[in-house]
């Protein structure tokens, strides 16, 4: 049996716009009938279906529909795809609770809570298209509703992506002069949690919106590319000898969202700022992984040579070309790439600061 969650999101994968399934759940709604459909056919579901008569044929949307006409349940055997019953009395326990109303829903959640198959319902008089899975009722809402909220968490996202660039900027500076604090290190790594709890709803959307999400996930995608790398990069950077950023992010997955925006919440979660995190002033200062990875042609191998090499952002400034050069995996040529990148983020930094 899968994981709840993951079973609840392979489903809608199933049944979204622009598969065969959900072509077929939109072909019974429009011909105003009803459905029930169990997805998974076992020995369990064969014991429960009594009647109709047994088949083996190419799942299609219009198959669907003809079998939905007629009474009763049809199984699919979604491993092959393929109809393997139809016009069939489902008949689950029925000491098993159920909170719906109707005898179609209520059999679809009762069959859906014994097999552990999913099971969808079309509902004639309601007009919607229900999935019982672990336990739950997803409705399916129509495409437009879900766009609708997606684009109001796109508009969050870039929202919190334009700060976090901002944000970002400031540390590189900061990190320049050697100027950094706790304070400003957790205000990077918060509004990228931030950025990736916003990305991973709208993916939920993209999930169920099928090819109707395209569009959605191609915009996601862009807006958050290298993000993770960077998340890496800032935790290597700041992380106490010894945190391992497994750790720092499980932490930070359990941090809920109202506490994600206590600074000190984060501080602690990555082991700064002292035992509660309150010490948002301590100075901190970076390896400087995160802002060698933002010199353009510096391979991160080379970067990470010179990190493992000096272990500080202001030693690695410091270190002429030839030092640089003599690290192995830098070589004379990536060593003027990154002297002459550190100087351009050191210029940037310094107009920042006087414009
Ligand atoms: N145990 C069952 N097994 C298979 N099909 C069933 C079962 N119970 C109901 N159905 C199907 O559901 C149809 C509608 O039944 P009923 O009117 O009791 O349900 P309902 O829940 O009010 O449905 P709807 O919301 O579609 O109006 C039945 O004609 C039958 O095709």
């Amino acid at each position: 049996m899968l994981e709840a969650a993951s079973q609840l999101r392979e489903t809608l994968a199933l049944i979204a716009p622009g598969t065969v399934l959900r072509d077929g759940l939109e072909r019974i709604l429009r011909g105003r009938t009803g459905a029930i459909i169990v997805l998974g056919f076992d020995p369990v579901v064969e014991a429960i279906s009594s009647g109709g008569f047994h088949l083996d044929v190419e799942l299609s949307a219009a198959r669907l529909r003809e079998l939905a006409k007629m009474d009763g349940g049809v199984v699919v055997d979604m491993d092959t795809s393929r109809i393997r019953r139809a016009n069939v009395q489902l008949l689950p326990n029925a000491s098993i609770q159920t909170s719906e109303t109707g005898m179609r829903h209520r059999t679809a959640e009762r069959v859906a809570r014994q097999t552990g198959y999913p099971v969808i319902s079309v509902s004639q008089s309601m007009r919607i298209i229900s999935l019982y899975v672990d336990g739950k009722r997803h409705v399916l809402e129509p495409s437009e509703s879900i766009l609708a909220s997606a684009n109001q968490a796109l508009a969050a996202l870039e929202r919190y992506k334009a700060r976090l660039d901002q944000t970002s900027a400031g540390l590189d500076s900061l990190e320049i002069e050697d100027l950094v604090t706790v304070r400003d290190v957790t205000s990077v790594l918060q509004l990228m949690e931030m950025v990736r709890r916003i990305s991973a709803d709208i993916d939920a959307y993209v999930l169920e919106l099928g090819t109707d999400g395209r569009l959605l996930a191609l915009q996601v995608e862009e807006l958050t590319r290298g993000l993770m790398a960077e998340h890496g990069f800032l935790l290597e950077d700041y992380l106490p000898t010894g945190m391992e950023i497994s750790a720092v992010e499980a932490r930070l997955k359990w941090v809920g969202s109202p506490a994600l925006l206590d600074l000190a919440m984060v501080a602690r979660s990555m082991g700064l700022g002292g035992i509660d995190g309150q010490d948002l002033d301590a100075q901190v200062s970076p390896r400087g992984l995160r802002i060698l990875s933002k010199i353009p042609r510096l391979p991160v191998v080379t970067a990470r040579a010179a990190v493992e090499r000096w272990g500080s952002l202001q030693l690695i400034l410091g270190a002429s070309i030839e030092e640089l050069a003599a690290v192995e995996g830098v070589g004379p040529q990536r060593a003027r790439t990154l002297r002459d990148g550190l100087s351009r983020l050191a210029e940037i930094s310094i107009v920042d600061r006087y414009t």
